[in-house]
């Protein structure tokens, strides 16, 4: 894949990651790779103001959600499944830049994520090293989150994985100018595209998930498919909709 990289030194960790994720330069690009602080960040060349994209586990606002956490507020909590000392091994098959998967592994679950896209993988995998590195948060996360880098219908299909929960959060379908989402989650979207195989996807899930499918959707679309959901849990702008396995 090419994209523009601009980094001012190419020390050892970013060359791997270069090779990792067979990115190349390309001037003409306008999206470019850039370090900044240590930190490996996505920006539009097209808009230099707009904030660029990077993941980081150790953000005020991951740190606000985890502070603040309340079981009944907690969306991703009362979707889990997790009881008493229960907690399920969660696999997100549609990771991005993990925040999901982050806040699921606060919770207590070991989580694997899956991302073929080589751009957001090389964004998360970053901000997993930094994350592992991180006095606070280290220690759990090094145990509890994990990332491989692939098409998750692949991954699925040779049944060597054997998660209690999958978690779905395909890319949201269009819909009207009101459901734009903000700047940086448009330029996100410029990057991935749509999502034409979540459906499948859901499907691949329900043969291999030994406890629940969990499919996020924003309030305006529709499920992913024509089957029954068996429970669904609203948000002011999500809804989650949980499918038994087959
Ligand atoms: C909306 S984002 C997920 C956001 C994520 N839940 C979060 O909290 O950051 C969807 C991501 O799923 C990835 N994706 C979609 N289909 C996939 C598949 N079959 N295999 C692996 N990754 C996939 C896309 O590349 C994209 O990065």
């Amino acid at each position: 894949m090419k994209i523009y990289l601009k980094f001012k030194s190419y020390n050892k960790r970013i060359c791997k990651l270069l090779q990792l994720f067979k990115l190349e330069h390309d001037q003409n690009c306008s999206m470019g790779l850039l370090i900044n602080h240590n930190s490996l960040e996505l920006y539009n060349r097209e808009n230099v103001n707009q904030k660029p994209i990077k993941v980081d586990f150790t953000s005020k606002k991951n740190h606000y959600r985890c502070h603040h956490f309340r079981r009944k507020n907690e969306v991703l909590y009362r979707v889990s499944g997790i009881k008493n000392s229960y907690f399920p091994t969660v696999l997100d098959a549609t990771a991005g830049l993990g925040n999901d998967a982050f806040i699921f592994s606060f919770l207590g679950c070991k989580v694997i994520m899956i991302e073929r896209h080589p751009i957001v993988a090389a964004l998360l995998k970053d901000g997993l090293q930094r994350g592992y590195q991180d006095k606070k948060i280290g220690h759990w996360l090094q145990t509890r989150l994990h990332l491989i880098v692939n098409d998750s219908l692949k991954m699925l299909e040779i049944p060597i994985l054997q998660p209690d929960v999958i978690y779905l959060d395909p890319m949201y379908p269009f819909y009207h100018k009101k459901s734009l989402p903000k700047k940086d989650m448009q330029f996100f979207r410029q990057l991935i595209g749509h999502n034409y195989d979540s459906k499948k996807l859901l499907e691949v899930s329900r043969k291999l998930a030994k406890n629940r499918i969990i499919v996020k959707r924003p309030y305006y679309a529709k499920p992913l498919s024509e089957d029954k959901v068996n429970h669904i849990v609203t948000t002011r702008n999500h809804r989650f909709d949980i499918y038994q396995p087959f």
